[in-house]
């Protein structure tokens, strides 16, 4: 199989579970020369080196862009303004700057406020794929297999460099497709924000009961399926809520008024209205994953 290097020098700053995912992927379809690897943690960099993730690290973000074809963050969102403001200046004139960060209009608006204007080739986007797991040691090249990758090109953005960001995601074997800043957003809170303060919530809740070590005894496999992700790092996760707080909050009072007439039908013993909304749910569900 004859392959072509797209990247012949990718600098990750930020080098966890997404960031060396991505490394990982893009060595094992042999489309990246060199990998350099930039973090604050020298220990965990030490470690991405050990596992062939990346080649050479340093904590410096403007020695690690220098040169660099493509530049990946893949810090938690709240870091993304300074990472911007370290490498600024130090960009190649080539290079192509992209993110993975789970929301999307806060890392553009830093990227606003560091660079003044939106620069041409950057690329916001964002992988969404993952697990509950953080760091290096928990990435793994198949991550972004079959899975979609949504690219947020402002206006500025040049279309060859948005060409450059899908074929990076491409080769490691995702579905690119391309998405308005806000609708991002908006989407991403009802279909991963809400979720997440939802397992959080329920678990916090139950965990506060007097009777808690009764009920975690009994949790099986409903509990566990529905609870997973509250085990994801809950730093990350109040970066990503705040950061969408606006669209956020909009699904949670949608969700409210949900769960307060289920509360209502549940009272009162009304079996339709309870049936229907379960009925309502398993079929849209269903559908959704039938492939
Ligand atoms: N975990 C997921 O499921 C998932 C999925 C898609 C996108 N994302 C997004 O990807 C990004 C990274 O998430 P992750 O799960 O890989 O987290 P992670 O904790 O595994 O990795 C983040 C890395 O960034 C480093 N870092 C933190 N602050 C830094 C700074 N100021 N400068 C340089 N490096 C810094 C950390 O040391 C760590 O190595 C976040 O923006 C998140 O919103 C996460
Ligand atoms: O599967 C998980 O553990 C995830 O949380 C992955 C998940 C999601 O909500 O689906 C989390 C954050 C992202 O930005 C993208 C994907």
């Amino acid at each position: 199989m004859s392959t072509e290097v797209l990247i012949p020098r990718l600098a990750v700053i930020g080098v966890g579970l997404i960031g060396g995912s991505l490394a990982r992927a893009l060595k094992r379809a042999q489309v990246v020369g060199e990998v350099v690897g930039c973090g604050r943690n020298v220990e965990q960099l030490e470690r991405a080196v050990a596992l062939g993730v990346i080649d050479r690290y340093t904590d410096d973000p403007a020695a690690a862009v220098a040169g660099a074809d493509m530049v990946v963050v893949g810090t938690p969102v709240s870091a993304m303004r300074a990472v911007f403001g370290a490498i600024r200046d130090h960009l190649a004139p080539h290079a192509v700057l992209t993110d993975v960060g789970s929301a999307k209009g806060c890392v553009v608006a830093d990227a606003e406020a560091v660079f003044g204007t939106l620069p041409e080739r950057f690329v916001p986007g964002h992988p969404v794929a993952g697990t509950e797991k953080s760091g290096v040691e928990a990435s793994f090249a198949e991550l972004f297999e079959r899975r979609r990758v949504i690219l947020t090109p402002h206006v500025e953005s040049a279309a060859e460099a948005v060409d450059r960001v899908r074929a990076m995601w491409q080769a490691t074997g995702a579905e690119v497709v391309e998405m308005g800043i806000r609708h991002h957003d908006e989407v991403l809170a009802a279909t991963s924000h809400l979720p997440h303060v939802l397992a959080y919530t329920v678990v916090d809740t139950l965990a506060s009961m007097d009777d808690r070590a009764e009920i975690f005894r009994f949790a099986a496999g409903g509990f566990r399926d529905f609870t997973r992700i509250s085990s994801s790092d809950p730093a990350m996760w109040r970066d990503i809520c705040l950061a969408n707080r606006e669209c956020l909050v909009e699904v949670i009072d949608e969700y409210i008024g949900t769960l307060t007439r289920l509360r209502e039908a549940l009272a009162r013993g009304d079996e339709r209205t309870v049936f229907e909304t379960f009925r309502r749910a398993k079929h849209a569900r269903d559908n959704f994953y039938r492939e």
